[in-house]
Order: C-alpha cells, then sequence, then structure tokens
C-alpha cells in the first residue's frame, strides 16, 4: 500500500524541452532516494508563455513577470505538485512569496549555437540576412556584430524554430547549446559561439528546482540533486539580473565562472541595436553580493534610466 503513494509530484510545461528536464528530474530524483519512477509523477501545465507562442503575440505582449511559471507556481503553493522544474533562464527573478528555487541540476553547455542552413557562421551571411531571433538580447549581439541583419521574429519551441531555418523563413538563428543537448539535437549546431562576445543570458543551461520555501520535507528531496557550483553561478547571475530589472525589454547576458576558488561574474547590457553596451566584471565568495555588485556597476556606466533612452 505504501508504495504506491506518490513519492513526489514534478509540475512543467509541456514542451519536448520541459519534458525531457522533467523526466532527468524525476529519474534522478528515484535514484537518489531508491524508490521506483513511477511513484513521482509529472504534471504538464500550459503557461502564458506557451500560450502566446501558439497564437503568436510577444512575450512583451503579454508581459508581467513569471509568465513560463504562474501555473506551476499556483499549483506548487496550493499543493497540488510538490516540484516545479523549470529552464532556469525562464524564472523571473522576482518569484512568488512562499517559493524558492532550492536546487539546481549541473550546468549543460551555457553557450549559444549559431544555425544556418547555407552559412558556416554570421561572419558569413549575406549583406541583409534575415536572422531569426525573438531573444532581444541575440538579437542585440548579432546586431552590434551585423548592423545589415533584418531581424525576423522566431518563436515557438525548439523543434519548430529548427524546422523553419529548413523551411526558409530565416537564414540562421541562434539556440542554447544546452536545450539542444538535451533534445539531443546538439548536432545541428552549425558553430557554438564564443560566450565572450555572445554572452549568454543569466541563468542559461541550469534546469531549477522550484519548492514551497519552508517545506523541510521537499527541501531534502531535492538537496542531493543540487550542484553547488551550478548554485552558486545562477544565484549570482540572477542577482545581477534582479538589480538591472527585471524587464525582460533589456538585453543583458552574464558569464559566471570560478577562478581560484573564487566566483568570477561578467555582465553586459546592451541598446536593442547593439550599437551601445556596457560590461563589468569583478569576483567575490558571496554570489548575491557579487551579483549585486555587477549589477550596479552595468547600471552606474549605462545611467540608471537606460532603459527609457534606449528603448523608447
Ligand atoms: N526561452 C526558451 C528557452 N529556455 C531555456 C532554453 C534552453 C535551455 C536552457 O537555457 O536551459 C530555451 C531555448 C533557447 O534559448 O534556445
Amino acid at each position: 500500500m505504501q508504495s504506491s503513494l506518490p513519492f513526489a509530484r514534478i509540475g512543467t510545461r509541456g514542451s519536448p524541452l520541459a519534458l525531457a528536464q522533467a523526466k532527468l528530474v524525476r529519474s534522478l530524483l528515484a535514484e537518489a532516494h531508491g524508490v521506483a519512477e513511477d511513484r513521482i509523477e509529472i504534471e504538464v501545465f500550459s503557461t502564458g508563455g506557451d500560450r502566446s507562442q501558439a497564437e503568436n503575440t510577444t512575450l512583451s505582449d503579454i508581459g508581467g513577470k513569471g509568465v513560463f511559471t504562474k501555473e506551476i507556481d499556483e499549483a506548487l503553493l496550493s499543493g497540488r505538485i510538490d516540484l516545479g522544474v523549470h529552464s532556469s533562464k525562464d524564472v523571473a527573478t522576482g518569484l512568488p512569496a512562499g517559493i524558492r528555487l532550492a536546487a539546481f541540476l549541473e550546468r549543460e553547455d551555457v553557450r549559444d549555437a549559431f544555425i544556418s542552413v547555407s552559412v558556416k557562421g554570421i561572419d558569413n551571411l549575406p549583406e541583409g540576412a534575415r536572422f531569426g531571433t525573438s531573444s532581444i538580447r541575440r538579437a542585440a549581439q548579432a546586431l552590434r556584430l551585423r548592423p545589415d541583419l533584418r531581424i525576423v521574429p522566431f518563436r515557438g519551441n525548439v523543434h519548430t524554430r529548427l524546422q523553419k531555418l529548413l523551411d526558409g523563413v530565416a537564414d540562421a538563428t541562434l539556440l542554447a547549446l544546452a536545450g539542444l543537448n538535451r533534445l539531443e539535437e546538439g548536432h545541428r549546431a552549425t558553430a557554438i559561439l564564443d560566450p565572450e562576445q555572445f554572452m549568454p543570458a543569466p541563468a542559461q543551461g541550469a534546469i531549477g528546482i522550484a519548492i514551497r520555501d519552508g517545506d523541510t520535507r521537499l527541501a531534502e528531496i531535492v538537496a542531493p540533486l543540487d550542484h553547488t557550483p551550478t548554485h552558486a553561478a545562477i544565484a549570482t547571475e540572477r542577482a545581477m539580473l534582479a538589480v538591472l530589472d527585471g524587464s525582460c525589454r533589456t538585453p543583458v547576458g552574464a558569464l559566471s565562472g570560478l577562478d581560484d576558488g573564487l566566483l568570477t561574474l561578467k555582465g553586459e547590457i546592451l541598446s536593442m541595436d547593439g550599437q551601445t553596451s556596457y560590461r563589468a566584471e569583478a569576483r567575490g565568495s558571496d554570489p548575491l553580493a557579487l551579483g549585486e555588485a555587477v549589477g550596479r556597476d552595468l547600471l552606474a556606466q549605462a545611467g540608471a534610466d537606460f532603459l527609457d533612452r534606449w528603448n523608447r
């Protein structure tokens, strides 16, 4: 009888990437606790972000925080599920009260991949080529190098975007190598971009697990899955983002690392057209303090009203 009770219920979005990530968490949890996988349930939620993709509106149209997590957050708070499994970069810096990102799996490759069916790299794109992305960061970083590119909105899940390329909707796109790898599509990358030049999104490549804050049973369940260096890296990148924002209307890149036991963080903000950008970097032992320091340095360089000046 006892063994048929669910051990834990996971909430996730329904995209192939989200499901692959939820299944990975399920198998790691089953292994860590010696329970059968079928005692860990996966419940799929459609979020505002998913619906906007289907309707082909933009994320800024629907706006608001937690567009990829709201429904999962609510199910977590109501007790319907125990764990929310997310791509950390899709989780707003201001989580609802009562929810906490408690564990992060070891980070996948943090870099962006360049994908094209016609050319080997961004430099080889012909004048005025169509660059498919709905990420304001990727658009700004591409336009910085190639102001002639025409940005084409490119939403939908990873497979949809790859198919759009094959269909000739755009000449090239950028995708997170992490997502491609988790879908066993890493071979689709035409080139892997230098993360110093194309700084990834804060928290890119890391699966995060949300729990109810203060629920010690849940904290114990996820603790064995937490990868300490990834946790520190995501904490510092998200702390930087929180200072800057957290408007999804500002192109922001982050790159953290470890150097001689100290955490390092580089951050970048760009104007929408990529023609103005600021960088800051620092090192430290406290992830939150480091992220806040780099974020404040960027704000000071750009001027706190940079959002209005750049993006009007
Ligand atoms: N916004 C969509 C999204 N959220 C997380 C990933 C990739 C996986 C990750 O960064 O963990 C992607 C797709 C992409 O940017 O290519």
